[in-house]
């Protein structure tokens, strides 16, 4: 039930429909009862009829009924049943749309709201799970609030006018159909019992389902590489064989209900039987009834049939509906762990990109990751960040982002602690390309585009009911081909994109698995770089593409990198060696920093990078040569890596 009190404010949106809606189901069950009544009406009027010796048609010799009067219930009983008909129409117009309309609304705002939690949340959150609560809980839903509410009302309509009726006729028959309704409702409280403790496991068990299949698609590469598909095509097995198990056991307690309902009804209809007979034939004192009522009371009690058999499926329905709000519900309760608060000072909507970080610690659930850090990146400058993997030089770029926030000292941007600036102004005015770029399955132009236009698009309001179905503005307005172009240019994915035969009209396969690794980093760079950010952070970011790209694409960086700051994580020195600042991190402490030629000097870390570095390049290099005298040129694999040694020895020798 506490479910159901948050659901009431999604419901309230469209009060208007669903009362309608409800209103139409009462005139309903009041018509499609009364053939019955009228059918009563006439058996009487018959038996007087044929009591009185005349027989019809047409001539009056019992008082109440004629010819007239026998056509005048025939075309009430059709009139009731196409008003019936009529009403059912309406019933649907109002409370089913009106459901789909809400399901949409849980939907908008359930992206809504998810789009608004953390990388904690979704560090956590498995993709499987999050896309089965977002269509088979919310189907479950969208089921309860509109055919399961109809069915309620209706089933209510109904039980409420049949047993008016039947008082009306005759309370002591009624009293003894009521005699089964104690179990009715024993049965029903039992059902939702039942269902609500195997529904939960059964959903859950989906969520497991959809996930591996996602991991599975999504690591196609992996899986496949390994040769694993067997081993992952059984687990798959056992996980739906689980899935049937569960939801067996959840049908073995619904499968006997509708027996038992049936059951039910028929000892209704032998108590109206055996009792209603006896009052025909006087048996039963003070407690007359005509044939005509006792016709009427079956018809209705027949009209009730499927009401009662329907209440275990209803009951199912809304215990699942119910369920998955629950499900649903646990997505509203996920809160971000940072955003804007009471601290943040919302007049701060412009940034010029000077960094620092003082005393900054970060532990993540009780290990320390980051210690006492405290550096100065001034506005334009470019910070290199290296050191082994695991050091930390992710998370220290990610707390200017605040995908994580320091648990010790502080990081301030332009002079203000990070935590005080609104998270929009913040991430506007940063662009990050991650270790491993995300594409979206759309065209390389809209890729590369995806961090314009925001202005154009309004914030869309939640717990609301937005009649909008103008088509989004993004349709309308296509990305600015020349910033595309231009960052494509300084990503070094330019002459790439323009031997495509659709150019930057090519669409992306998930994850852009059409392209090359290195060609993906370099679109998720440009995408960057068409930001124009304050603040560019790119994290190990060209480790795919081969030194004398980077060595391009660095150089591009340079002309757009006036009054930008950057920070640049890397495992090369041919990446780092033109920073205005190096700082070399192990075991998230700072130890080293300095200049490229400073840290070189100091023999430290760096320094000894660097010679391995130019060790290994000089092995390669002898290597290739080698293979290149004792094969013949056509026979040499060409890699998209082809130039890449020259450049490094170069630069490594100067
Ligand atoms: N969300 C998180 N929760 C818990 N630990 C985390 C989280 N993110 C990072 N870490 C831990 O912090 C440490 C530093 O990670 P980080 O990703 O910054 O390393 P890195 O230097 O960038 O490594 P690489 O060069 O391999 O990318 C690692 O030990 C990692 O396990």
């Amino acid at each position: 039930m506490n479910n159901f009190k948050t659901l009431t404010p999604y419901l309230l949106l469209h009060r208007k429909q669903y009362l309608l809606g409800s209103l139409a189901v009462l005139a309903a069950a009041v018509a499609v009862l009364l053939p019955a009544y009228f059918l009563g009406q006439a058996i009487d009027g018959l038996r007087l009829v044929a009591a009185g010796g005349s027989g019809l048609p047409g001539i009056t010799t019992a008082p109440g009924m004629t010819l007239g009067h026998l056509i005048l219930l025939a075309v009430g009983m059709v009139l009731a049943t196409v008003v019936s008909g009529v009403l059912m129409v309406a019933v649907r117009r109002n409370i089913v749309f009106a459901s789909r309309q809400t399901e949409y609304e849980i939907r908008r705002d359930l992206f809504s709201h998810l789009s608004g939690l953390d990388k904690h949340y979704f560090d956590r959150a498995r993709t499987g799970d999050l896309m089965n609560r977002l269509t088979g809980d919310l189907s479950a839903v969208r089921e309860m609030i509109g055919f399961g509410s109809w069915q309620v009302v209706q089933v209510l309509c109904t039980f409420t006018v049949s047993f008016f009726w039947f008082f009306s006729i005759n309370w002591r028959l009624t009293l003894a159909v009521l005699v089964v309704f104690p179990f009715i409702i024993g049965i029903l409280a039992y059902l939702a019992r039942q269902v609500s403790k195997r529904y939960v496991p059964m959903q859950e068990q989906n969520s497991a389902i959809s996930a591996k299949a996602q991991e599975n698609f999504s690591g196609a590469r992996v899986v496949k590489g390994y040769a694993i598909e067997d081993r992952e095509i059984a687990e798959y097995k056992r996980m739906n064989n689980e899935l049937i198990r569960r939801a067996l056991s959840l049908n073995r307690v619904e499968g006997p209900l509708q027996a038992f309902m049936s059951l039910l009804m028929g000892v209704a209809y032998v108590l109206v039987l055996i009792y209603g007979g006896r009052m025909i034939l006087g048996l039963v004192p003070g407690s007359p009834l005509t044939l005509g009522q006792f016709t009427q009371f079956a018809l209705t009690l027949e009209r009730l049939a499927w009401p009662m058999l329907s209440i275990g499926m209803i009951a199912n329905m809304l215990q699942r509906g119910l369920a998955s709000w629950g499900r649903l519900q646990e997505i509203f309760a996920a809160q971000p762990r940072i955003r804007d608060d009471a601290h943040t000072d919302t007049s701060i909507r412009s940034l010029t990109g000077d960094i620092s970080y003082e005393h900054a610690g970060l532990t993540f659930e009780g290990r320390r990751v980051l210690h006492d850090i405290t550096l100065h990146v001034p506005a334009g400058q470019t910070l290199g960040i290296t050191g082994p993997t695991g050091s930390g030089k992710t998370v220290l770029a990610q707390l200017i982002t605040r995908l994580a926030d320091v648990t010790e000292g502080a990081v301030k941007v332009d002079g203000v602690d990070v935590r005080r600036i609104p998270l929009i102004t913040l991430r506007e005015n940063i662009a990050v390309v991650p270790q491993e770029p995300f594409l979206f399955s759309d065209t390389i132009s809209n890729n590369v585009s995806f961090g314009l236009n925001n202005e154009a698009y309004p914030k869309v309001e939640t717990r609301k009911f937005v009649n909008d179905t103008t088509p989004p503005s993004r349709e309308d307005s296509p990305p600015d081909m020349n910033v595309v172009r231009r960052a494509a240019e300084i990503a070094g994915l330019a002459s790439e994109v323009d031997a495509f035969p659709q150019g930057y009209d090519t669409m992306l396969g998930e994850r852009g698995v059409t392209l090359s690794g290195g060609q993906r980093q370099r679109t998720a760079l440009a995408r960057a770089i068409a930001r124009d950010p304050r603040i560019l952070i790119l994290d190990d970011s060209m480790s795919a593409v081969d030194t004398e790209t980077e060595s391009r694409i660095l150089q591009g960086l340079r002309q757009v990198q006036q009054g930008r700051t950057v920070l640049l994580i890397g495992h090369r020195v041919s990446t780092l060696r033109n920073a205005d600042h190096i700082i070399v991190l192990d075991g998230g402490r700072i130890i080293e920093q300095g200049s490229h030629d400073e840290l070189l000097a100091a023999g430290g870390h760096y320094a000894d990078l660097e010679r391995r570095q130019r060790l290994e390049s000089d092995l390669d290099d002898v290597d290739e040569a080698g293979i290149a005298a004792a094969a013949p040129a056509s026979d040499v694999p060409v890699k998209e890596t082809l130039p890449v040694k020259e450049p490094v020895k170069e630069e490594v020798k100067r």
